[in-house]
């Protein structure tokens, strides 16, 4: 089965515990809690997506049939030959759709620390070495354990507190974007003030500027 990939490009991670870590994104085509077209949007499951993640079209995008040609793909995208500080974050669209055992071993062959962005509503497959979770309320979440949890804040019927007892190393509040995101963000940094055990993730690439 081919990978569908709408996007692959270099960046910073903005988000989370790696923020500021130069990566390459590899977004995945579709998701499972929504079409990703507009006229869906209200009877998705998941209504707030900030992303494009449509087709094959984006940059560095495509159709790969092999876990070499996606692996070789995200190590073009690389700026250097030297195999040290690799690091790729695969992101969509939902990548636990895709995303198999054969293309993380490919991408550790080539060097790569993988980091994976998911929704939580898919087992993972074994090797990833940096698991974000984010859990959208109205979805079950099957995913009990990773690196960090990173909620979206707020959502309806999503409080924070809900998911404390799960096996997660980092709990974080990303600010929901959108037309409220300022007084998101103030909600946030007032639930994590409130319960220090919440720490604040920004999406810091809105806020530079870069994708
Ligand atoms: C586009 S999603 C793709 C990965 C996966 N489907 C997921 O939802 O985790 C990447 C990250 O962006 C977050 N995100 C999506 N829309 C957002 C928004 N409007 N505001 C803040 N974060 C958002 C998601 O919760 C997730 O952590
Ligand atoms: N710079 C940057 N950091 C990100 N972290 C998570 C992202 C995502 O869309 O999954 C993302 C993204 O789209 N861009
Ligand atoms: S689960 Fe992730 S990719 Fe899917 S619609 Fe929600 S935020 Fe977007
Ligand atoms: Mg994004």
């Amino acid at each position: 089965m081919a990978y569908l990939v709408k996007e692959i490009f270099y960046t910073l991670q903005g988000e989370g515990s790696h923020a500021g870590r130069p990566a390459v994104f590899c977004r995945f085509s579709r998701c499972n809690l929504w079409t990703g077209l507009e006229k869906d949007r209200e009877r998705a499951i998941c209504k707030f997506c900030d992303t494009d993640f449509v087709g094959t079209d984006g940059e560095g995008g495509g159709r790969f049939t092999t876990p070499e040609a996606l692996a070789a793909a995200v190590e073009q995208a690389w700026p250097s030959a030297a195999a040290d500080h690799r690091f790729v974050v695969c992101t969509g669209g939902e990548p636990l759709l895709q995303l198999d055992e054969a293309a993380l071993e490919a991408l550790h062959a080539r060097g790569f620390e993988v980091a994976v962005e998911t929704n939580g509503t898919r087992i993972p497959p074994k090797g990833i070495d940096w698991l974000c979770v984010s859990p959208k309320i109205g979805s079950e979440l099957v995913v009990t354990r990773g690196d960090e949890l990173k909620l979206v804040y707020p959502q309806l019927g999503g409080d924070p507190s809900q998911f404390e007892h799960l096996d997660y190393k980092h709990f974080r509040l990303q600010p929901m974007d959108g037309l409220e995101r300022e007084a998101n963000t103030q909600a946030a940094i007032s639930y994590c003030m409130k319960n220090p055990r919440w720490t604040l993730s920004l999406q810091t690439h809105k806020y530079l500027g870069i994708q």
